[in-house]
Formats: C-alpha cells, sequence, structure tokens
C-alpha cells in the first residue's frame, strides 16, 4: 500500500498497542515459557524486534526518521511491559507450580531474592519461608525447597531421575559444551560418572592412609605457630587459622606442597580476593543467566587459575612421576583411559581435544580441589571452635575422653587417626552436632529432573509430584534443626545426642546431610572427618582458648553468611593458653 497520512495502516496506528499485546502474549506463550534464553539470545531477539519494527514503520508510515525511531523504541517498550505482564500472570496464576504456597514476588521472579542472596541470608530466609508456609516452598518461579528427610533419596540418590540444576551451569562459567567444567559442575551425568570413578580412587581407605603424613606436617606447624602466640599472650582470630591449616592441608595432600599460609600467618593475596569472588558468586549462580554478562568482568579466577598451574608445574618437576597425593591419582586414571572408546567418545562430545584435552580437564580438578577442601573444612572448625567456648562443660568432657585415650603428655601431637576416629565417640559426636547447627553448604544444593516428573515423599506421609524441569532443593540448615528429625532442643548444641540416639525423643539419621548424598555425595568427606578430628583434638588438648573481652557471640553467630559455602562477618577473637608442660616450664623459668 502506498501511503498517505489518512492511509497509514490502522493496525500500526489506531490498533498499535492491540498488535503489541498479542505480540507479547504470543512470544511469551509460545517462546520465553519453552525455551530457555539467555542473555546473548535476548539481546539478539531484541536487536531484530527493533530492526523490523523501525523497518515497517519508515516504510508505511513515513514519519521521519526522529520520528521513526522514537515510535520503535515506544513498541519495544510496551512489548516489554505486556511480556513481563503476561509472564508475571502466569507465573501467579497457571505456572505448574503456581499452587505451591511461599512469598509472592518469590513466585514473580529470581529478582526479588537478590538482596537476600547479596547478604547471604539464603538459608535463613529459605527457613523462615518453611516455618510460615509449610514443608514444601515455592522459592522461585520454577523452584520449590522441601524440608523431608524421605526427599533425600528421592531426589539424590543414584537411581534417582534427577540431576544438578542449571546453578552449576553458571559455576562452570557458562553453558556451552566446549566449557571445561571439574567434577562439582558436570551437568552430565554420564561424564560425571566417568570422572567421579577417578575421584573415588583418590579416597580410597589406602589413598588415604597415604595422606596421613601431610595433614600431621600441618598440625605441627600450626600448633608451634599458635603455641608461639600463646607464649606471647597475643590475641588473634582463630578462625583465620582454620582457614590457613584448610587451605595448607588440601594443597598439600593435593599436590604434594602446602601453601605456606600456617608458616606465614596470613593468606595470600589471591585467595583473599578468591574469597570476596564467591560473595558476587553466589549472586550470579543463583541467576545463572547472569554469567554471560559477569563473565566479560575480570575477576580473579584468572590469578587463582594460574596460582594452581604453578603448584601443578612445581609438583609435576618435584614428582619425577609419583607421588602420594591427590593428583597422582587422577593422573593415573586419566593415562589409563586414554585411546579406550569412553574416553574419546566424551572428549570428542565436549569438543576437548580443541580445548587442550586431558590436560585442561586435570586442571579444572585441581582447582576444584582447593576451593572444595578449604572452606568447606575451615567453616565446620571455626564453627566447633566457636561452640565449644560457648559449652566449656563439653570442652571438659572432651579433654577428659581424650586424656583416657592417649594420656596427658600435651606437647605430644595426637596423629592416631584410627584411635582418633573409634575411640573417641564424643569428639565425634561434637563434630556432627557442630555440622547439624551449622552446615557449611546451608542452602541446599539445585536438583532437576529434566525427563520427567518427581514423585518426593513428604515428611507428613503424603507423596507430591514435581513437575518436570522444576528445580529443587532440600533445605539443609532448616531439615537439620527441625524438631521433628532432632529432638529434644534442635536449637541447642547437645553433642549427646550422638552418643545415644536410641534415647533421643527424635533423632533422624537421614535427616543430616552435611555432605549431601547419594550419586553427588562429598567425595571428600572421609578426608574432612580425618581433618576435623585432627584439629578440634589437639586444639583443644594443647590450649586453653578465651574469647577476648570486646568478642560478641550473639554477633559472631548472626554475622554467619552463605556464599554457597559458610563465611564469616565476625572475628572469632581468642587468647590461647598453652596447656603443656614445655609452656608450664618455661613460665617457671621466667
Ligand atoms: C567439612 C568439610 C566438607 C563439607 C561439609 C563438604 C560438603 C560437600 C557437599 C555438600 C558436596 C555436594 C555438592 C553438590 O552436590 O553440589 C560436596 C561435593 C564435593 N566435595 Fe566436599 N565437603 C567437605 C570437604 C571436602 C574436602 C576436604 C574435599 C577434598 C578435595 C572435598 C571435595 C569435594 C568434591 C570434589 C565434591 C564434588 C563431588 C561430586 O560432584 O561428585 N570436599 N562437598
Amino acid at each position: 500500500m502506498t501511503s498517505t497520512s489518512a492511509q497509514k495502516p490502522s493496525l500500526l496506528v489506531d490498533d498499535r498497542f492491540v498488535l503489541i499485546g498479542t505480540l507479547a502474549l504470543a512470544s511469551h506463550l509460545l517462546l520465553f515459557r519453552l525455551v530457555d534464553l539467555w542473555p546473548e539470545q535476548i539481546a539478539k531477539l531484541y536487536v531484530g524486534l527493533f530492526a523490523l519494527d523501525l523497518t515497517v514503520r519508515y516504510t508505511y508510515l513515513h514519519s521521519g526518521i526522529v520520528g521513526t525511531l522514537f515510535a520503535t523504541i515506544v513498541d519495544v517498550v510496551a512489548y516489554t511491559v505486556f511480556v513481563l505482564a503476561s509472564i508475571g500472570v502466569y507465573r501467579l496464576k497457571f505456572h505448574r507450580i503456581a499452587d505451591i504456597p511461599g512469598p509472592t514476588s518469590w513466585a514473580l521472579s529470581k529478582w526479588s531474592t537478590f538482596g537476600i542472596d547479596r547478604q547471604g541470608l539464603r538459608p535463613r530466609a529459605v527457613h523462615a519461608a518453611h516455618v510460615e508456609y509449610g514443608d514444601v516452598v515455592r522459592t522461585g518461579p520454577c523452584e520449590v525447597s522441601i524440608n523431608s528427610p524421605d526427599a533425600v533419596a528421592a531426589i539424590s540418590a543414584a537411581k534417582s531421575e534427577c540431576w544438578k540444576g542449571p546453578w552449576y551451569d553458571s559455576a562452570a562459567g557458562g553453558r556451552e559444551p566446549h566449557i571445561m567444567r571439574s567434577l562439582i559442575n558436570l551437568t552430565d551425568r554420564t561424564e560425571h560418572q566417568r570422572r567421579r570413578k577417578t575421584w573415588d580412587a583418590a579416597f580410597s581407605a589406602k589413598a588415604l592412609k597415604g595422606y596421613e603424613g601431610a595433614l600431621v606436617n600441618n598440625m605441627e606447624i600450626m600448633l608451634r605457630q599458635l603455641a608461639k602466640r600463646a607464649n606471647a599472650d597475643e590475641a588473634m582470630d582463630i578462625d583465620d587459622w582454620g582457614m590457613f591449616f584448610a587451605f595448607d592441608m588440601i594443597s598439600e595432600v593435593g599436590f604434594g606442597r602446602n601453601l605456606g599460609l600456617l608458616e606465614q600467618g596470613k593468606l595470600s593475596p589471591i585467595l583473599e580476593q578468591l574469597e570476596d569472588l564467591m560473595k558476587f558468586q553466589q549472586v550470579v549462580n543463583n541467576r545463572p543467566y547472569m554469567i554471560e554478562v559477569t563473565r566479560q568482568i575480570p575477576t580473579p579466577k584468572g590469578a587463582y587459575a594460574g596460582m594452581v598451574m604453578e603448584l601443578l608445574e612445581q609438583r609435576d618437576k618435584d614428582a619425577h612421576g609419583q607421588k602420594a597425593d591427590i593428583m597422582q591419582f587422577l593422573y593415573e586414571a586419566s593415562a589409563e583411559e586414554e585411546g579406550t572408546d569412553e574416553h574419546s567418545k566424551t572428549f570428542d562430545k565436549y569438543n576437548m581435544r580443541n580445548n587442550h584435552g586431558r590436560r585442561a580437564e586435570l586442571a579444572a580438578e585441581a582447582r576444584l580441589i582447593i576451593v572444595a577442601g578449604s572452606d568447606t573444612s575451615s567453616t565446620v572448625m571455626a564453627m566447633t571452635l566457636f561452640l565449644l567456648l560457648q559449652h566449656p562443660k563439653v570442652t571438659t568432657q572432651l579433654r577428659a575422653e581424650l586424656d583416657l585415650v592417649f594420656g596427658t603428655d600435651y606437647e605430644t601431637v595426637l596423629s592416631d587417626f584410627t584411635r582418633l576416629d573409634r575411640e573417641c565417640p564424643l569428639l565425634n559426636a561434637v563434630i556432627n552436632e557442630s555440622m547439624r547447627l551449622f552446615p557449611p553448604l546451608a542452602g541446599g544444593l539445585q536438583k532437576v529432573n529434566t525427563r520427567g516428573s518427581t514423585i518426593v515423599p513428604l515428611a507428613s506421609g503424603s507423596k507430591m509430584v514435581v513437575p518436570k524441569d522444576v528445580v529443587m532443593t532440600i533445605p539443609t540448615w532448616t531439615m537439620q534443626r527441625d524438631a521433628r528429625n532432632f529432638s529434644p532442643a534442635p536449637n541447642v548444641f547437645r553433642p549427646e545426642r550422638w552418643l545415644h540416639p536410641e534415647r533421643e525423643e527424635r533423632f533422624d539419621r537421614r535427616a543430616f546431610v552435611p555432605f549431601s548424598a547419594g550419586a553427588t555425595v562429598c567425595v571428600g568427606k572421609l578426608l574432612a572427618y580425618m581433618e576435623l578430628r585432627l584439629v578440634i583434638a589437639n586444639l583443644v588438648r594443647r590450649f586453653d582458648m578465651t574469647a577476648t573481652s570486646d568478642f560478641d557471640p550473639v554477633a559472631f553467630e548472626d554475622g554467619l553468611r552463605d556464599v554457597f559455602v559458610s563465611t564469616r562477618l565476625k572475628k572469632l577473637s581468642v587468647k590461647l593458653t598453652d596447656r603443656s608442660s614445655g609452656a608450664s616450664q618455661a613460665a617457671a623459668a621466667v
């Protein structure tokens, strides 16, 4: 049609917003609802829409370039508003999980929990929602949190159809197939099975025996350093020392050489930045598509990768092919696998040959060793010491147990891992009770069934059907403090509940999942227990610990934050007194 102003098509003029509204509704129902579009695709779609609108307007309405441009902007804004309105109404009224209770703003958009994630308060916010709405809460437009020990097996067991959710794509750095992932981020189940076999070998009983020397070595350095500070009557943040130990230990067990943090008494700048990055990362990972934007921003991840590469290279030089460390197992399994059909298939599928194949895979695993094995353990150390500070009676009982098993020469380093495990029930109870109250990964881990719906048993005894593609989490913090699972006094530190569970009002071991469960259960669980027993037993036996006068336990506990792994805003400020005879003699000589 040629154009005079009288002949302008009415659809573009009078019925303009009807047309845009219809288009918006259609694109929501036929596109946005069905395809998970990430920013790059949305940007392309918008560029296309903008160009189309501009061309049609310019061709048919001839209102001049400025007028056309302005009208197109109005069209695109109106389109966006209509799409958002359609999405909002759909999410609240027609979505497959619209009938699941929860805060309305959470159902509307994951952006409503942005502030909660930024402050690291997700586990507590989800906990409050469970208190208000019950065992099943809608925590996002397409997400539910299910507080039920029976649900653990349904969504985590090896046979379950559920697998890692979209959180892990973001943690990996994107969802493109060529992105090299470490074990924890593998959203492809077959690939995970292949790599998990290797990791399992690195944590077998025999392998763990081989790591004992590294653990004891770092324990000796820690005790020496702390004794020095105790003798100088220095106040310290004992949480920091747990962190130095955890990093040094895992790098020595992983790569045969520690990072020297215990010797230096401080974190390296790269590790400090990495800790800060975790806070930012948690906000992104809960909105996985953001990774496409944020990965353009330079982060300390590159420096961290460089640090790990250096550790690897140094290790390879020192090792001459053989070393009793985690990397040795990963190298051996990788070498054995090379050339097999299984290996070739997965490498081709992920285009790994173009990504330096085997070396890149091993480097990704190497980076995971340090990340997975540091903050997790140091959190348990900090929270256990904090709880013992608040419960001097338990500390006394624990010392009595250790005296009975190991004698009273406090100068010696306890290093018999078998006896710490089998003959020290209270020590183990203290550690478990600490992880029950303060699980390092408190927020729950995403699982999703992309093949169909999942039947999930609830705590009430009924069952719910969770539709396909709905992301599920089990709220670890909430479940481990639920009176139906642990009674009496579920919020109180009572290690004795672990000594005689059969005498407890309620004790449901299935509800204790600090290491997760099933096919993705923490591969380092036994190593973590070895480390925790060693550190807690040695510190409790060797030192009296008192909080400094400015330490506020309530503020410390309130300052616990979740950045996937827990972190603390406040210092655990203490002074130590050395209980060993060496220290008494030194004091007497003065
Ligand atoms: C108290 C200390 C620890 C706690 C509470 C803990 C907790 C967890 C949890 C909850 C998971 C499951 C994560 C998920 O499904 O996304 C996990 C996975 C993992 N952990 Fe630990 N962890 C601890 C120590 C360690 C240590 C010392 C290592 C040694 C390197 C380690 C290595 C791993 C690895 C490699 C995975 C991935 C497993 C997989 O996806 O198959 N963890 N951990």
